[in-house]
């Protein structure tokens, strides 16, 4: 069945979604906010800045208007950065209430709001009450969109708490190169997801110092365990974060160089500034925003995420990342499974 479906946020996951939906041969509203992209979409089928080779399906069709992208929509894609969510969420709800339409919502952003430390599912179904809209479905995975551009084989989850909605998402994407799994976990999914960006910027930075892959499959390792503890602390199944969304994308996040936040690490790691590799990335890397957020929760919580607080030591203190590795290094013996 061909669903309307309105994708918002044309960035590099934004534009490749639009683009894989619309080869699935649904009709594909991809919203941008710039008019210089829109043009380029429409009239040169290509989006250079995010993804320089990338050729766009002409079907898709970009527009700079939220009211154009969400007419006579079935279901609603949100890519838009995490700092973007809610401002977003607001601006739908307000053409929704307009045209009376009903939609299933879907997100596939990765990262935790800054100050509310809330999930992006729990930032929509606040900016888009029930009454708005159908259910809520979380797509997440490893799942870096220059591999998916050239229909690399990629499989990921489709989580809801409505089994039905989810199972409709992954009829929605599935083809020969692109799985879908459902889950009804979408805590463990969303801080999967979120939290893995943190680890990543880690992988990065040991990778920019010298170190080598003992140390890579260390921090992997590790990290799995702090984020784990912190997912459950919240509410999220243990099992998730060995699935898809969990461990699935902290691999291919803290190994792939497509990675904004690996490669944000390794510039860190070879010495350069903070301020300097965000100016110059031109994309989001979600993980800088996420290690507060995270650092924050761990305190509320009491749970114990040492790779994380020295991720933050090192963006918001400035303190040496030679000398974090060598405190992480000389804690006290653990159990491995504490
Ligand atoms: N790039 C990837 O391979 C993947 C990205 N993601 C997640 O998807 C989300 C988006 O990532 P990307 O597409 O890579 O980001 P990006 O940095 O490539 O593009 C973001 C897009 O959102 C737009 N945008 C920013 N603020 C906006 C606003 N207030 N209103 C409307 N549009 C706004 C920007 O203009 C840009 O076009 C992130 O949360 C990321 O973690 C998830 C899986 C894969
Ligand atoms: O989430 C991703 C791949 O699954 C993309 O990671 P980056 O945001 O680090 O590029």
């Amino acid at each position: 069945m061909t669903e309307k479906i309105a994708v918002l946020g044309a960035g590099s996951w934004g534009t490749v979604l639009a683009n894989l939906l619309t080869e699935n041969g649904h009709q594909v509203s991809l919203w941008a906010n710039k008019e210089k992209l829109v043009t380029e979409i429409n009239q040169e089928h290509t989006n250079v800045h995010y993804l320089p080779t990338f050729k766009i399906n002409p079907k898709v069709v970009a527009t700079l208007s939220l009211a154009t992208a969400l007419q006579d929509v079935d279901l609603i894609l949100f890519v838009v950065p995490t700092n973007a969510i809610r401002e977003v969420a607001k601006k739908v709800v307000t053409v929704l209430n307009e045209t009376g339409r009903k939609p299933l919502i879907m997100h596939a952003s990765k990262g935790l709001e800054q100050g509310t430390h809330k999930r992006l599912s729990q930032v929509l179904s606040e900016e888009i009450p029930e009454n708005e809209r159908q259910a809520l479905v979380v797509l997440s995975g490893p799942s870096h969109a220059e591999d998916v551009a050239n229909r690399d084989l990629t499989s990921i989850t489709a989580a809801s708490v409505d089994l039905e909605a989810a199972k409709r998402v992954q009829q929605l994407f599935m083809n020969d190169y692109f799985r879908i799994y459902t889950n009804d976990d979408v805590i463990g999914v969303e801080m999967g997801a979120a939290l893995k960006n943190v680890i990543a910027i880690g992988a990065g930075a040991l990778h920019g110092l010298g170190y080598g892959d003992n140390t890579k499959a260390a921090l992997i390792t590790r990290g799995l365990a702090e984020i784990s503890r912190l997912g459950v602390a919240f509410g999220a199944k243990p099992l998730t974060f060995i699935g898809l969304s969990g461990v699935g994308d902290l691999i291919v996040t803290c190994t792939s160089v497509h990675s904004r936040n690996w490669r944000a690490g390794n510039q860190l790691g070879q010495g350069q500034s903070l301020e300097t590799i965000l100016k110059n990335m031109g994309m989001v890397v979600e993980g800088v925003s996420t290690t507060k957020v995270a650092h924050e929760l761990a305190q509320q919580k009491n749970i114990e995420m040492p790779i994380t607080t020295a991720i933050y030591h090192v963006l918001y203190e400035q303190k040496n990342i030679r000398d974090e590795i060598t405190c992480l290094m000389q804690r006290e013996g653990k159990m491995e499974m504490d």
